[in-house]
């Protein structure tokens, strides 16, 4: 397992070792061990989530103002461009958006600490995004920061207008969202 930087310093990308054969791949896609070697992150993962978009459905940008949850994020069918905010006050990349090319090819996963808001847009047919969280879900804590806020500066790759769910289109602004200390 590798760690790469990305444009968030708490962000980590993290590309597995990949074991080929004339059979196909093995690869450890989460070791505890390995992972808290890596990032210095022991606390312990307490969900596992699972979703199938289409093509051009964005989901998010999400996050819990409490039990924010940490996220360890990967796609296992086609790719996504994933997106992380910075929404932590105290932070020096507070309103900061960063974003990684995460698909079933580069095998390439997305260390979220709590704290950053997240979201992804499908480029492939159809994409199938598992990952795992540091706290549950709570939906009365859920918070939605409007995908295409002029304030984020995210270049979305998008070839149309994105599906998006009802919660997602009427997302807050990052001037008007609740953030973190
Ligand atoms: C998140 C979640 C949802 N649900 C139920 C609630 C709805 O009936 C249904 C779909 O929920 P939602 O539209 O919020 O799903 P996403 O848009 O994929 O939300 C996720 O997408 C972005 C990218 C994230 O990073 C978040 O982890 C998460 O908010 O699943 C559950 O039962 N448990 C859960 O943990």
């Amino acid at each position: 397992m590798k760690v790469i930087e990305t444009g968030l310093p708490d962000v980590l990308l993290l590309e597995p070792r990949v074991f080929g054969d004339d059979r196909g791949f093995f690869y450890e896609s989460f070791n505890a061990k390995t992972f808290a070697e890596l990032t210095g992150v022991t606390t312990a993962f307490v969900q596992d989530n699972h979703s199938k978009s289409a093509k051009n459905v964005l989901r998010g940008l999400h996050y819990q103002i409490q039990q924010s949850q940490g996220k360890l994020v990967r796609v296992t069918a086609g790719e996504v461009f994933d997106v992380v905010v910075d929404l932590r006050k105290s932070s020096p990349s507070f309103g900061k958006a960063t974003a990684e090319i995460l698909s079933a090819e580069n095998k390439r996963q997305l260390w979220i600490p709590p704290g950053f808001a997240h979201g992804f847009l499908v480029l492939s047919e159809s994409a199938e995004f598992l990952y795992k969280t540091t706290d549950y879900w709570a939906p009365e804590h859920e918070r939605c920061l409007l995908w295409n806020d002029p304030a984020l500066g995210i270049d979305w790759p998008l070839t149309d207008a994105p599906l998006l769910s009802a919660k997602d289109a009427l997302g807050k602004p990052l001037a008007q969202a609740e953030v973190f200390a």
